[in-house]
């Protein structure tokens, strides 16, 4: 018997992902490695968390499904309740419900506060466990948006890198899969996905440029754009981790006396100095969400085409000072 295609488009990462060393982890008092699948319920997850154990099982691991439970909705817990369900219908050997409280004074949004407390609680489950890796479903779709958000931030490669396909116990074997692949898996296999009430709410720019800018951007350039911005965003991975290091070693060489050495930083082509002003101010403790490039070509004044200005202000608030020879990010 054949397989469908779109079962096999989800199995075939997941078996690459379970199949490196990493997957195994601290392993059971059994001897086997454990893997835990983080499942929402969304189609995403469902493919996943079936593949994986499908794959899973087949090396020997032992497979957790896990589901969190924000709170955030009335009838939370119901829907957490038959995720694991399909869970254990699907054969995982065990599943978890991790209730979360979400920090309402955070300061972030409720999302962004249920994405940080549902990352912090999957970490703790998987330390419990002793699970080598936590899957995440996040698919290329996701990626195309999100490279897409990126590049209207204006911020360059580094938002433009999309997300990583493993950081920490996690990783997201589905950033080659597209999302109708997921969603066609699930109907082959009679899972019944759930949709997230807030995928498609417009108010979100998110589901903006997935339900109305991508299918437009498929239809006036061609049907692989979503293929071509998750494969620019795994060349400008590659490119941000190669300049990211040679920063280290451009802040390592001129670091001197508490701070950079002007004559020695000046040496470095533009992109790495800016990025190392961009991280002397972030050490300093400059908040990222208010540092600007503008800030950082005012700092750059300071080294290339100096005037005599004493110093540049930065939001924290702090300074940038030019000082005998050196540079110095701190507060005023
Ligand atoms: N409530 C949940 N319980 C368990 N896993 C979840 C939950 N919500 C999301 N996930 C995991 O995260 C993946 C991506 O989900 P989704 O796209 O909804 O996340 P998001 O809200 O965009 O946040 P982020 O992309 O930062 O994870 C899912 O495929 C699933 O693996």
């Amino acid at each position: 018997m054949t397989l469908h295609p779109s079962i096999a488009a989800v199995r075939v990462p997941v078996r690459r992902t379970l199949a490196a060393p990493e997957a195994r982890g601290g392993g059971t008092g059994d001897g086997r490695g454990t893997v835990a699948v983080a499942c929402s319920g969304g189609a995403d997850s469902l493919a996943l968390a079936s593949a994986t154990v499908f794959e899973g099982h087949k090396l020997g691991l032992r497979v957790v499904g896990v589901t969190v439970d924000h709170g955030l909705q009335p009838g939370s817990a119901e829907q957490a309740d038959r995720v694991v369900a399909q869970l254990a219908a699907m054969g995982v050997d065990e599943t978890l419900t991790a209730r979360v409280e979400v920090d309402a004074a955070s300061g972030l949004g409720p999302e962004a506060a249920a994405r940080k407390a549902r990352y912090a609680v999957l970490e703790q489950v998987a330390e419990h466990l002793r699970a080598g890796l936590v899957l995440l479903g996040h698919t290329l779709d996701d990626q195309a948006e999100t490279v897409l958000l990126g590049l209207t931030r204006g911020s360059g490669g580094r938002s433009l890198q999309g997300m990583r396909p493993a950081f920490g116990v996690f990783a997201r074997p589905l950033l080659g899969v597209r999302r109708a692949d997921t969603v066609t898996a699930c109907l082959v296999e009679g899972l019944e996905a759930w949709e997230d009430p807030h995928n498609s709410d417009p108010g979100y720019t998110r589901v903006r440029v997935r339900d109305r800018v991508l299918p437009v951007l498929e239809t006036e350039l061609g049907p692989g754009i979503a293929e071509a911005l998750a494969r620019t965003a795994d060349q400008l991975r590659e490119d941000t981790a190669l300049l990211d290091d040679l920063t280290d070693r451009a802040l390592a060489h001129a670091r001197r006396d508490g701070g950079l050495d002007v004559a020695t930083l000046r040496e470095e082509p533009p992109a790495i100095r800016h990025r190392a002003l961009h991280r002397a101010a972030l050490d300093a403790g400059s908040p990222a969400s208010e540092l600007t490039r503008d800030h950082v070509l005012a700092v750059d004044q300071l080294l290339v085409g100096w005037r005599g200005q004493k110093w540049i202000d930065l939001p924290g608030p702090l300074r940038a000072i030019r000082r005998d020879g050196l540079l110095v990010v701190e507060a005023p």
